[in-house]
């Protein structure tokens, strides 16, 4: 880096600020003159003529939203305008200097661009890797070009630090800078950093499903959010922020990454869990169990659970999604068995079995309460278009009877009568027609009452007769524990699978929640049915999937391999992501060995280089607030904030904090719905942890240790790897927690 260097860049970052500035300033006066607009148009509303007034209204409130819009886009990047340069040339063009930022900034009169997006297709290079002849894709079309270098910078508040050209070895070292940072800031810096693999995975098709495979600390998350982020840029044409949905474990975890989405401009889209998304979208209150409480009873018990656990696991599987299947089979048989010949007095109008057929074939790819209206308008087109026909035959037979009467009969008062006699009954007949004609299709289609989806789904569950149609391959054996495990009414969150799916095949998922895209986080809790069902019913396979076997904690009701969602996603692209960006070499170490252990065959993580401090065991016979206070100073000496303590469960958990709170340190038990302080001790069962992580962590294992069995493997795996920095073992033996 020369002085004179230095001095270019320098002032092309002042240069690039004060453009801003000057864009910034005419966005403001740009706002305050819509609102002017808008207030004098407001004004004018009553005595003006009003469309004019209300269009002026809907102008200038669009005209304010853009111009808000750029104002807040420029205020978030001000300071920090771009993170890094590609000295680039495009096959047959002069070479330039493309800077790249978090959005993207033109010159408004000479269109040449200021700062280029992350993810615009030609800031791809800059991730791609290689410097020296290469290719990237803009639409489906492959450019070629030459990179002859990539410069990374380090500004701050407005003011260029240093700078740094990227080559192999330096992409490392300005790695591990980064990782070096604290837990607060590091989610929301990566753009600068993210690695080839990540930049695949973020870029990939967009059309098709992803699903990826990712160590702890792999960055799964934070791929997942530069994904969505990327989407909206690269499709915003196609899909609006509210047809988007991230599935995040818990409420915790949702707020966990809020704090980073409005960076990413990805912040308008649906952010919920699995159980509150379902029930919503079929506007349901249920009290569900908690399913962290149904973990921790397996936790405590797992021989006792088993039964449960086989009920549990029976109801994510393929098998309950046929069963469903053949259910609604079986309701469809019996609706079908309804419809009859549709008349009109007594002429027949449409055959039942026409009917019949509309409903169970061609109209088959609907939900059945939506085949049923179709049914309804079918009816009405055609009773319109034969009322006439009708009206006329029955008109044509009257007067030919009034006719024949006239011309055939002698007697003068016979004929008057007989004539008299047809022309009232043709005069009741024909209002009565008409009248029936308006109500046949609904008169018809009463029969098909509409069903309450939790009702129907209630009576599979305790209904020997209907399970033994809808399950034969069931020993009666299962069934009957089925039917006893369910006959208090009692919702958990394995029926919302079920239930969801009855309601997408029965009524159909209502616009609003009918999401076209859908990330889903930490996908091995998740079961194959509640994946297949959430597939049915958005009709769309647009899912991004990403998620750890290892971490897979709740196993007894969700995924322990890929295959069944590979094959549930038939095009979807599979990826793995080995290494692990948020621990030291030596933290790393203490996880693998438990990784080693585990049934799954999963490759040994690989933890980018980064040394740390080896991980402390402190043996202690019970625990001890003296001890977790020596510590904290520790990590606070070595500037480290963010401090989790994990122990096995709630339980323990609960215990941990009376303690402490008893002493002289600060902490907060985390649950599902806290929001976290960072300045005190966060105490953390480790279910909960998951997806979390810190600064230091420290394990403690006495009430509750961690047993030598597949779940509290997985348990104690997530708990070791939520430490970026440093991880204390607290207990009576190594053994405590599963190590030699
Ligand atoms: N390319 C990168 N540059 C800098 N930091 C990164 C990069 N990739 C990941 N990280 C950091 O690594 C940490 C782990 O990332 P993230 O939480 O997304 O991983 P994860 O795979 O979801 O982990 P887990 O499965 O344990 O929840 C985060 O602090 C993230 O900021």
């Amino acid at each position: 880096m020369t002085a004179q260097d230095f001095k270019q860049e320098q002032q092309r970052l002042h240069e690039t600020i004060h453009y801003m500035d000057r864009i910034l300033n005419s966005s403001k006066r740009d706002i305050e003159t819509a609102q002017e607009n808008i207030r004098t148009a407001m004004a004018n509303v009553e005595y003006l003529d009003s469309s004019d007034s209300f269009l002026n209204i809907l102008m200038n409130t669009r005209f304010f939203e853009l111009a808000r819009n750029q104002k807040e886009g420029l205020e978030a990047i001000r300071q920090k305008p771009y993170f890094a340069r590609i000295h680039f040339q495009r096959e047959n063009e002069d070479e330039e200097f493309l800077y790249i930022g978090k959005t993207s900034l033109f010159h408004s009169e000479t269109h040449e661009p200021i700062i280029v997006d992350w993810r615009s297709p030609v800031a791809n290079v800059y991730y791609d890797g290689r410097l020296g002849d290469i290719t990237y894709d803009v639409r489906d079309e492959t450019h070629s070009g030459h990179l002859f270098a990539k410069r990374q910078y380090k500004i701050e508040n407005g003011e260029l630090i240093n700078y740094r050209d990227v080559d192999l070895t330096t992409n490392d070292e300005l790695l591990q800078e980064a990782l070096e940072g604290k837990a607060d800031v590091r989610l929301t810096e990566i753009v600068s950093t993210i690695q080839k693999e990540q930049n695949e995975i973020i870029r990939a098709h967009l059309r098709q499903p992803i699903l990826v495979q990712g160590a702890a600390g792999s960055g799964k998350t934070t791929i997942a959010l530069h994904r969505i982020s990327y989407f909206l840029y690269t499709m915003g044409e196609h899909f609006n922020p509210e047809q988007l949905m991230i599935l995040a474990p818990n409420r915790l975890f949702i707020d966990y990454i809020a704090d980073v989405l409005p960076e990413l401009g990805v912040d308008k889209i649906c952010q919920t869990t699995y159980a509150q998304y379902v029930l919503d979208a079929l506007n349901l209150k249920l009290k569900l169990q908690n399913p962290n409480e149904q973990l921790e009873q397996l936790i405590a018990n797992p021989s006792v659970q088993q039964e449960y656990a086989m009920i549990s696991k029976t109801k994510g599987s393929a098998f309950y999604e046929l069963m469903m299947n053949r259910y609604i089979e079986h309701y469809e048989q019996q609706l079908a068995a309804l419809f009859e010949d549709v008349f009109i007095e007594k002429y027949r109008i449409m055959k039942g079995e026409h009917l019949r057929k509309l409903f169970l074939v061609e109209f088959h790819y609907m939900p059945v309460e939506k085949r049923l209206e179709r049914i309804k308008k079918v009816i009405q087109t055609e009773v319109k278009r034969k009322t006439a026909a009708v009206l006329a035959t029955l008109n044509t037979r009257y007067e030919d009877a009034i006719g024949r009467a006239l011309n055939g009969m002698r007697d003068a008062e016979k004929r008057r009568r007989t004539v008299t006699k047809l022309i009232d009954e043709r005069d009741a007949r024909v209002p009565k027609i008409k009248q029936e004609a308006k109500s046949v299709a609904t008169v018809n289609m009463k029969k098909f009452q509409k069903v309450k989806v939790k009702q129907l789904y209630r009576e599979l569950l305790t209904n020997r007769e209907l399970l033994g149609e809808v399950a034969p391959e069931w020993p009666l054996e299962d069934v009957a524990h089925f039917i006893k495990a369910h006959q208090k009414e009692r919702w958990v969150l394995e029926d919302l699978a079920a239930l969801y799916f009855l309601q997408a095949k029965i009524k159909g998922i209502d616009d609003k929640w009918k999401m076209r895209v859908v990330f889903i986080d930490e996908v091995q809790d998740y079961s194959y049915f509640q994946l297949a069902a959430l597939k049915a019913g958005l009709e769309t396979d647009m899912f991004t999937m990403v998620g750890d076997l290892a971490q897979g904690i709740h196993s007894y009701r969700s995924l322990t391999e890929w295959q069944p969602v590979l094959s549930l996603f038939p095009r979807a692209t599979y990826a793995t992501l080995q290494k692990s960006y948020r621990t030291t070499i030596e933290i790393m170490d203490v996880a693998n060995e438990i990784l080693m252990q585990m049934d799954e065959d999963l490759p040994l993580v690989e933890p980018v280089v980064r040394h740390g401090k080896e991980p402390e065991f402190i043996v202690a016979e019970g625990f001890d607030p003296a001890i977790i206070q020596d510590v904290l100073v520790k990590i606070r000496d070595n500037q480290h904030q963010s401090i989790a303590l994990i122990c096995k469960t709630t339980h323990e958990a609960v215990q941990l904090i009376g303690q402490l709170e008893n002493s002289d340190v600060p902490a907060q038990l985390l649950d599902e719905n806290s929001a976290i302080d960072q300045q005190k001790l966060l105490v953390i069962p480790s279910h909960l942890a998951k997806g979390l992580e810190f600064d230091a962590v420290i394990l403690t294992s006495f009430d509750t240790p961690y047993d030598d069995n597949p779940l509290d493997r997985k348990l104690l795996y997530v708990a070791l790897t939520r430490a970026m920095h440093e991880l204390y073992l607290i207990g009576p033996s190594k053994e405590a927690f599963l190590m030699k």
